[in-house]
């Protein structure tokens, strides 16, 4: 079976929230993930403080022309960033590009995991027909999941509910970075995939990313370290 560790997304304006949550991965031995909420609100001299020590998902799901991607990468490799995302829509030349530039401006040991978010875990069937795909969330992740692992990406980022397909297509080796986890009866706020912590572990998943079912609690690290525990079996 597949090890699933867990990712805490550190999503707030507030750098004293941001190290609090942080300290609770750090004992639980998990990765932050740092988004647009808190690069855009506190800055890059924050994330760079904030990643000092420690493995950092740095989820600003670059999607641009090629050149601009590819100019951003660059730009991020100060912050040595373990992960780093690109939107698979972008297309081939696009990851291509960032491809390139992770390959020309990080060293060996310091390259991220870069990965292609597929298909947003906030949309359904319903939204993926609204920007005119008629195929299922299913088909469409498999579709750019594919040609992403061509142009260059090393995993993907899916809802839980494609993981089983994707590891009967890709193979067990792929990394797959699973958003859209929620506690068992819990809310699903704007997510429309979701699945479990341990679901996403049966289905196959090599990191399950969890914010708010851990943020929002009123004691965030027994929920952390609740997950943990069911994602280690
Ligand atoms: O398809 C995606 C890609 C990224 N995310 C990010 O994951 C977390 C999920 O937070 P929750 O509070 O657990 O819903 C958040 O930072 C998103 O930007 C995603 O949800 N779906």
């Amino acid at each position: 079976m597949i090890k699933t560790g867990l990712i805490l997304a550190l999503d707030t304006k507030d750098p004293k929230q941001a190290e609090e949550w942080a300290r609770i991965a750090d004992a639980t031995g998990q990765m932050i993930k740092i988004g647009m909420e808190f690069t855009y609100a506190c800055g890059f001299d924050a994330v760079c403080r904030l990643a000092m020590g420690r493995q950092i998902f740095l989820d600003l799901k670059l999607h641009d022309i090629p050149n601009t991607v590819a100019s951003a990468i660059a730009s991020l490799a100060p912050v040595k960033p373990a992960m780093l995302t690109i939107h698979t829509m972008g297309g081939k030349d696009m990851i291509k590009a960032a491809r390139q530039s992770i390959d020309m401006h990080f060293q060996d040991s310091q390259k991220p995991i870069l990965l292609g978010v597929t298909v947003l875990t906030s949309m359904d069937q319903d939204n993926l027909n609204s920007i005119g795909i008629s195929k299922t969330p299913l088909e469409q992740v498999l579709l750019l999941g594919k040609m992403a692992i061509e142009a260059g990406v090393d995993g993907l980022v899916c809802s839980p509910l494609e993981v089983e397909y994707l590891r009967r297509h890709l193979g067990d080796q792929v990394p797959l970075v699973v958003p859209g986890i929620r506690l068992p009866d819990a809310v699903a706020d704007d997510q429309q995939r979701v699945m479990t912590p341990l679901q996403a572990r049966k289905a196959g998943a090599s990191w399950v990313v969890v914010g708010r079912p851990i943020t929002k609690a009123s004691h965030p690290e027994h929920i952390a370290q609740m997950i943990v525990q069911q994602l280690q079996g």
